[in-house]
């Protein structure tokens, strides 16, 4: 279905949980973040109910993520039954493969076929300060599995100046002999922590860096590249992409709506506004639910103004929505 701004709305991004295994310092405050109880979390038959509503109104792809999807119980059995929904044609999962050792295999043979995973550093120490305690070396055997079991990936890493801005040539690097997408993202300052115009390195300085170091040839955007602008490095094995939500945001070929695991429907991830979803899981308000989801996608905004207006959108966790 088309919005009131003439984009097509194809795509759901599906957060199943709200609680994660990492804190890394872009995404939440160190402290002060609780987790939901669990009853206030849809349970995964609503959430099928939710889908196969959005499947009425043209929705063909669907994100899953969190919090960090792989800690909740039951996921792959989820995702079997989201890939059995009629009208579903590709679901995709975004994690932080500190667990995908363990479920890469599952996951492909569930239908994942293709993964993001978020990677900050790739060096140990910082990776543990970024993540506040992760190891670096689960998500690298989680990501040598997931190419083992022929998963596409992508590989998604928020650039931050002062934290992993003397590691940006290492990601692009990392595109020559694998055939991975690297995608370098800009600092949204969502948590609004103190100084965050100090740490948004723009997509233009990051080509800048990358171009100085590689020969970078740009690539036609395709239905895989989603907001990134592709490149690849000459003769390199996998691609580059570079996403600018602050810089040069992709609102005007947005395509996707997002529901949180507490069953909250969101035209947009900078808005304030959300339609509870949760009244209308009923075996029998299919209808009612549909045009609820329907409200949701003729609401969206034209763009987000977090660049030009910080206060427009009050400070929220990602991991409470989903990214
Ligand atoms: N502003 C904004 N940022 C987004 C949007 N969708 C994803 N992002 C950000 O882009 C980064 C990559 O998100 P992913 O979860 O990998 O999803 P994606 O890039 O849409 O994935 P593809 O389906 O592979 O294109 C994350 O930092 C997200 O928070 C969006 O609609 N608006
Ligand atoms: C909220 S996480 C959820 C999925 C999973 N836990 C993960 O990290 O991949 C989804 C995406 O949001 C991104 N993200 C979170 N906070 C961000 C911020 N302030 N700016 C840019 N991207 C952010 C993460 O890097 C990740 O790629
Ligand atoms: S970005 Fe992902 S892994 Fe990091 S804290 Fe947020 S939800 Fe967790
Ligand atoms: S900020 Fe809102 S309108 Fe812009 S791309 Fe993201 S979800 Fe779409």
């Amino acid at each position: 279905m088309q919005d009131s701004f003439g984009r097509t709305i194809n795509y759901l991004r599906l957060s199943i949980t709200d609680r994660c295994n990492l804190r890394c310092l872009y995404c939440m405050p160190a402290t002060g973040i609780t987790s939901q109880h669990h009853d206030n979390i849809l349970r995964y038959d609503e959430m099928l109910r939710i889908v196969a509503a959005a499947t009425t109104l043209g929705i063909r792809k669907v994100r899953i993520t969190g919090g960090e999807p792989l800690v909740r119980k039951g996921v792959i059995g989820f995702l079997e039954q989201l890939a059995a929904l009629e009208g579903i044609e590709e679901i995709a999962l975004t994690t932080n493969g500190i667990l995908l050792a363990d479920y890469a295999e599952e996951l492909y043979a569930a239908g994942v076929k293709r993964l993001n995973i978020s990677l900050d550093s790739l060096k140990p120490d910082t990776f543990s300060d970024i993540t506040r305690g992760g190891d670096l070396g689960r998500v690298l055997a989680g990501i040598g599995k997931a190419e083992q079991v022929g998963m596409k990936i992508k590989l998604n890493l928020v650039a931050m100046r002062g934290v992993n801005d003397h590691e940006l040539l290492d990601f692009a690097a990392l595109s020559i002999d694998k055939p991975w997408s690297v995608r370098f993202i800009e600092y949204m300052p969502t948590i609004r922590e103190q100084q965050w115009q100090h740490r948004i390195i723009s997509g233009a300085d990051i080509l800048a860096l990358l171009n100085q170091h590689y020969q970078l040839n740009p690539l036609t955007a395709d239905r895989f590249c989603g907001p990134a602008r592709p490149y690849r490095i000459a003769g390199a094995a996998g691609t580059l992409g570079i996403i600018t939500p602050m810089s040069e945001h992709f609102c005007g070929s947005c395509n996707r709506i997002r529901v949180t695991s507490m069953g909250q429907a969101k035209s947009c991830l900078m808005s304030n506004d959300a339609v509870d979803l949760r009244p209308l899981l009923g075996v029998r308000q299919q209808s009612k639910l549909i045009d609820a989801l329907k409200m949701v996608i003729c609401g969206k905004p034209e763009h987000h103004c977090l660049g030009s207006d910080p206060d427009s959108t009050t400070p929220f966790s990602m991991a409470s929505i989903g990214g």
